[in-house]
């Protein structure tokens, strides 16, 4: 995604983390950092102090009165969005056909979205977890495939990349492997990009920065809180933490979301989420994975005309629903929602599994604009 329009200074995270917050973002509370961006903070068109479309500090209180579906109170609500964040089984196919016809399969549809890309900048936005790798139960197992590597690799060298994760960026770059990407972690609240030899470019956003000391002292609280519920565990995701619930059993459910909550009363300042068995916790700013998305298009330079760039977004779990909903806004660009089973969500087409966004990679990595219709797809169904 190197675009020499924009960023610039020799600084790497070490770097620009230890500098005193700019005051870019401490607005009510927040501060952050922003390196980079055509060697000014002005192009992010944020005016002096606060934040226009991300950093901004939402109190406690005004959280919980402006949550959204995806941002919980009670604790059975909790439960309820994990369980169908993850379902143990699947509708009928019927009922996943008709699903289908309103969010196609991306495969199936592959010529129609090589058509949108025709003449435009397509600009690539992946999630980690059950995009590029298969859920396990493992969190630190969760390694993509070489071939999947490769997919991504050959895409990166046509289209500008970003993985947009819940996970630590440090681990995500160790999973995926390839530093000619862009990554935005803990829910796009760290943004880096390429750094390579010749060009050591790297663009920096942290605009929860100020929360990282409420955060460890929130990881201790929960890792000693959950410690006797078998099966649980807490990772640390920087500025973000996940609890897992993907081991413990589910009768165990409501107590472990009891607990969390319990812990959460004494930080006021996060606020939770909820995933495939999991629940986030996260500082209350108003940033997620949609944010990241809008800040890199704009940072990056393609977001001077719209019309000329495609932004491709797939993703898996209800944190990408906030991307795919910035992209329906914009009236610009495809979400892709990987799921077998049918789901509410604000993508265009679909894809079952990792296995269906590797041919889908593939096939794009492939695609000549000056060659259409491309191969056909093979007709597809719910894979059992
Ligand atoms: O935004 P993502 O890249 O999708 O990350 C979201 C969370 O993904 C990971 O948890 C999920 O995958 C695990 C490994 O397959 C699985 O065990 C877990 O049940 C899933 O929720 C990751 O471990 C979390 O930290 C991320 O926040």
């Amino acid at each position: 995604m190197t675009n020499q329009d924009v960023v610039v200074p020799d600084m790497g995270i070490a770097a620009a983390a230890a500098l005193p917050p700019p005051g870019l973002f401490a607005c009510r509370g927040v501060a952050g950092a922003v390196s980079s961006l055509r060697g000014t903070y002005g192009s992010l068109g944020l005016p002096g102090g606060a934040a226009a479309d991300g950093g901004e500090f939402r109190s406690p209180v005004a959280a919980a009165a402006n949550a959204p579906p995806g941002r919980t109170s009670c604790t059975s609500r909790v439960v309820e969005a994990i369980r169908a964040s993850s379902p143990a089984r699947c509708p009928a196919v019927d009922e996943y056909d008709a699903w289908t016809r309103k969010h196609p399969s991306a495969l199936g549809s592959f010529d129609q979205i090589a058509a949108a890309a025709k003449g435009k900048r397509v600009v690539m936005f992946m999630d980690y977890d059950g995009t590029l790798s298969p859920i396990v139960a493992d969190p630190d197992m969760a390694f993509m495939t070489p071939e999947m590597r490769a997919a991504v690799r050959n895409v990166a060298k046509r289209f500008p990349t970003a993985i947009v994760t819940g996970r630590c960026i440090e681990k995500v770059c160790s999973f995926v492997g390839l530093p000619e990407l862009y990554y935005a972690g803990s829910h796009g609240m760290d943004i880096k990009g390429p750094n390579s030899k010749e060009d050591k470019t790297v663009l920096l956003l942290q605009p929860a920065r100020e929360f990282l000391p409420v955060i460890d002292k929130a990881y201790k609280a929960l890792v000693e809180k959950t410690k006797d519920t078998t099966g649980a565990r807490v990772e640390n995701n920087k500025f973000c933490l996940s609890v897992h619930f993907r081991c413990v059993d589910e009768k165990s459910w409501s107590s472990l979301a009891e607990k969390v909550k319990a812990v959460l009363r004494d930080f006021p300042e996060l606020e939770l989420t909820e995933g495939r068995k999991v629940v986030e916790v996260r500082p209350s700013i108003m940033w997620d994975k949609g944010k990241a998305v809008e800040f890199l298009l704009r940072s990056l330079g393609f977001d001077d005309d719209r019309t000329n760039v495609l932004p491709v977004y797939i993703g898996d779990d209800r944190t990408d629903e906030d991307a795919f909903k910035v992209l329906r806004e914009r009236g610009q660009g495809i979400g892709i929602l990987v799921s077998k089973c049918p789901k509410e969500t604000d993508a265009t087409y679909s894809l079952q599994d990792p296995t269906e966004v590797m041919e889908f990679l593939v096939r794009l990595g492939q695609w000549n604009p000056l060659r259409s219709p491309s191969p056909a797809a093979r007709p597809r169904g719910r894979k059992q």
